[in-house]
């Protein structure tokens, strides 16, 4: 029998704000345990939450990003359970009326060649709702020591629809998220910090059955190749199972990304009762047309839409933009060198960041913020070549010199003798007329239109002048005398 699978991810992200979700103690990663703890943290008698409004901002404006609908009251519930990572034997969270509801993840699927951009997909979101991130177990040899450090910390649920069919479309959604959300500065979404989390819910059914299958929680799934790794992995052991003649059961498994294992934690039957009720201590927040006209107007372009502009409108290929988009900053690096460059330009300048820049950051280990060449460098340097002042290849040189030292490329050129030289009319005219005469064929071929014939006399050309001819003014004064004969 063929199966479909069928997939739901519940994504937890980390809200990068400065205080945590409930109380004003600051929300970090990487301090020594337990030091950004209070009584709120804690759970000491007595205390009260107070609300993060830092942390609302950042979800709604998640929520818009994605197209949610942001309902006029969402309220506060707890949820009961007992276990040393949360002092307060509950976590507050959002059960019946969450945040935002609805919206919709574009993700785009690998295309048949890393050269060309695949399907595109619009995956629905079930809701997304706020909530507490609970402490740290730190496991030792015979005990364990908890750290209340990310206890408290503003963390975003983010539901899917059971609406993905494979482990590719799944890791195309975590990847879109997570480019969505550092675009609007609600996340880092670094998930070996943990700042990302992922379960994935998983279930097969015969090709063609609308019914839904028994699914299979599974945890812990760290990066997001693990993700895509787990997901392939259950779904071949569910096929397995049923092909052998057993039945599924709705579980919890624990998937080991090093070893591709995974093995049951609980079943059904043992899934916890949380006991959901209302927060006494937590007002229902209402939020007005006046708050989201105000986070709407925060938005920024989205990842995929600023992709199509420069596709489109720039005329810059899919290699590049593949590059630059998923980079906030350094998309915004090459609109700024694209725009100072001149229209028709922008590719030229992609090609100078992607390949160039994008080597030397890398060799050098600086960042881009850290570089000396700024986005005007880059345009100066387009133009230098356009104008065949200097060659492709000595601005190649041109480059790392100005990428060492941050000086103009004009100046670099003049210096190292990287200019091409101003040829002689007289002679770069004989050239040329010898070239010429030396190739009939391509003379022929020219006036019967074939323009491209044209560049069959310019590598003699180029040969006779020491590689130093302008090129623009070699392409001139062949068109010249082309024109003539
Ligand atoms: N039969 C199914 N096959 C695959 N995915 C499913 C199926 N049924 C539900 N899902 C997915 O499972 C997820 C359920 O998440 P939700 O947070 O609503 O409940 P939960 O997992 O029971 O609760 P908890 O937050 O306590 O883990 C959703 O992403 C949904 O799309
Ligand atoms: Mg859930
Ligand atoms: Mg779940």
């Amino acid at each position: 029998m063929k199966y479909e699978a069928v997939i739901g991810l519940e994504v937890h992200v980390q809200i990068k704000t400065r205080s945590k979700m409930f109380t004003r103690v600051a929300a970090g990663y990487g301090h020594d345990e337990n030091t950004l703890t209070d009584p709120v943290v804690l759970a000491l008698p007595g205390v009260l939450p107070v609300l993060n409004k830092a942390a609302l901002d950042a979800i709604i404006k998640a929520g818009l990003m994605i197209g949610c609908e942001i309902p006029a009251v969402c309220k506060w519930d707890r949820k009961n359970y007992f276990y040393p990572d949360s002092p307060k034997n509950y976590q507050i969270t959002q059960y019946d009326q969450p945040i935002c509801i609805g919206g919709h993840v574009e993700i785009e699927l690998p295309g048949p060649s890393r050269n060309v951009m695949g399907e595109h997909k619009k995956i629905p979101v079930t809701r997304i709702h706020l909530e507490e991130d609970v402490g740290k177990l730190n496991h030792g040899a015979i005990d364990s020591l908890v750290d209340y450090n990310r206890a408290g910390t503003p963390l975003m649920e983010l539901v899917s629809e059971p609406a993905m069919h494979s482990a590719d479309e799944a890791y195309a959604f975590l990847t879109s998220l997570r480019n969505t959300l550092v675009y609007g500065g609600i996340s880092d979404c670094d998930m070996e910090k943990g700042q990302m989390r992922c379960d994935a819910n998983i279930s097969i059914r015969p090709i063609g059955e609308k019914k839904l299958g028994t699914k299979v929680e599974l945890k812990n799934l760290n990066s997001i190749s693990f993700v895509r790794d787990g997901i392939e992995h259950e779904i071949k052991r569910q096929i397995a199972v049923l092909e052998s003649g057993g039945t599924l059961i709705q579980e919890t498994r624990d998937y080991d990304g090093q070893t591709g294992a995974s093995q049951s934690l609980r079943t059904k039957e043992m899934a916890h009762d949380y006991r959901y009720f209302p927060d006494p201590d937590l007002m229902p927040v209402k939020v007005d047309a006046e708050w989201k006209s105000r986070i709407q107007s925060g938005i920024p372009e989205l990842p995929f839409d600023k992709q199509r502009r420069f596709q489109e409108q720039l005329s810059v290929p899919f290699t590049i933009t593949s590059v630059l988009v998923p980079d906030r900053d350094l998309s915004a690096y090459f609109e700024e060198a694209a725009k100072l460059a001149g229209p028709g330009k922008a590719q030229a300048v992609g090609n100078w960041i992607v390949n160039d820049l994008l080597r030397e950051l890398g060799a050098s280990k600086l960042s881009l913020a850290d570089s000396k060449v700024k986005p005007a460098h880059i345009a100066a340097l387009v133009k230098l070549v356009d104008a065949g002042t200097v060659l492709t290849s000595a601005a190649r040189e041109i480059f790392v010199e100005m990428f060492a030292t941050g000086d103009q490329p004009d100046g670099i050129a003049e210096r190292k003798g990287l200019k091409a030289a101003p040829t002689d009319a007289g002679e770069l005219e004989q050239w040329c007329r010898d070239s010429i005469v030396a190739n009939p064929k391509a003379l022929a071929e020219f006036k019967s239109g074939k323009d491209s014939a044209i560049n069959a006399f310019k590598g003699p050309i180029m040969k006779a002048a020491k590689g130093k001819a302008n090129p623009k003014a070699v392409d001139e004064t062949l068109r010249k005398l082309l024109a003539t004969m």
